[in-house]
């Protein structure tokens, strides 16, 4: 049993979570969190995750709250980068495990995430799917045995209420993407507009579309001299987010202190 407290969970990732865990016979969710100020706070947490159902959890506006008494063994933790940090370093103070599916950290924001995973084990990253996850590590896969002659560019669509552009997902793909190209950061376009001239060799283009429903999509495209490969992953709904990160959760209770990625969760480390 890996007792869990989702936070967010008036959110699409939240709720989900919630579904999830509670129609798994291993995850009992023992607390539950909403926005400080929430007039959700102190509503049973299936009520509010729409489960249409009670769940017989409170949930709080506060994580401190959530966890008193609660015995948790891992928080799970996708709201926003302000509130991760504070709820890693709640976490951190009480000794229990954190996944973090949260996106758009800005350096210092992840920097701090990395010192609270000295305390202890979380596992952190912007896509929990396993299709996602095994996109990425061909997509490096692709880059080391295409080489510098093929142009790569990286697009992503997703739904009109997300907050961060790019996703978290793409700029993990520019990552690995740049990592087997032996390129830096100085390399990467986030768009392009004018008189641009001819594309620099050596570019990744990084581009975001935003708009309707869209859940989640991210192509990388690999553009030779007469062929082009397109590696394209499509998330239709978010139980595959949803259940990564419950699998993580069970991964990542009672580990060592240090941050993980869904790498290490689906022992797909050093594979490539
Ligand atoms: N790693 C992955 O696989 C995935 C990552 N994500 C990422 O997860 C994050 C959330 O996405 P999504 O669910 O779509 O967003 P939502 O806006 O639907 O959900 C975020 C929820 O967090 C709540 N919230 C904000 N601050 C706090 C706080 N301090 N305490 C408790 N709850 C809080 C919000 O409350 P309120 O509604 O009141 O503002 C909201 O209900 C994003 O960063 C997104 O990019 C999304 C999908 C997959
Ligand atoms: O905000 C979302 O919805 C998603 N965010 C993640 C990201 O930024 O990569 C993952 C997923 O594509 C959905």
């Amino acid at each position: 049993m890996t007792r869990t407290v989702i936070t967010g969970i008036s959110g699409r990732m939240g709720s989900t979570l919630v579904r999830l865990a509670k129609a798994a016979s291993d995850l009992p969710v023992v607390g539950a969190t909403v926005r400080p100020g929430s007039p959700l706070s102190g509503q049973d947490a299936g009520l509010v995750a729409r489960l249409g159902a009670p769940l017989d959890v409170i949930a709080h506006d506060d994580l401190g709250r959530a966890l008193d008494g609660a015995k948790a063994d891992v928080v799970v933790d996708f709201t926003g980068p302000e509130a991760t940090l504070q709820h890693a370093r709640i976490c951190a103070e009480r000794g229990v495990a954190l996944v973090v599916g949260t996106t758009g950290f800005t350096p210092e924001g992840r920097a701090q995430l990395e010192a609270h995973a000295k305390r202890i084990p979380i596992v952190a990253a912007p896509n929990m799917s396993v299709g996602v996850n095994l996109v990425i590590r061909m997509a490096a896969e692709l880059a080391r045995v295409l080489g510098p002659s093929f142009d790569v560019e990286v697009l992503e669509a997703h739904h009109r209420m997300k907050k961060d552009a790019p996703s978290g997902t793409a700029l993990k793909l520019a990552e690995v993407l740049m990592d087997a190209l032996g390129r830096t950061k100085d390399d990467l376009t986030f768009a392009r507009e004018g008189q641009t001239g001819a594309r620099p060799p050596g570019e990744i283009g990084v581009q975001a579309l935003r708009g309707g429903d869209v859940v989640g999509e991210h192509t990388v495209y690999f553009f030779g001299e007469g062929e082009r490969i397109e590696l394209t992953h499509r998330a239709t709904n978010r139980d595959q987010f949803a259940q990564g990160a419950l699998r993580a959760a069970r991964w990542v209770a009672g580990r060592a202190p240090g941050l993980y990625d869904m790498a290490d969760v689906l022992g797909l480390q050093g594979k490539t």
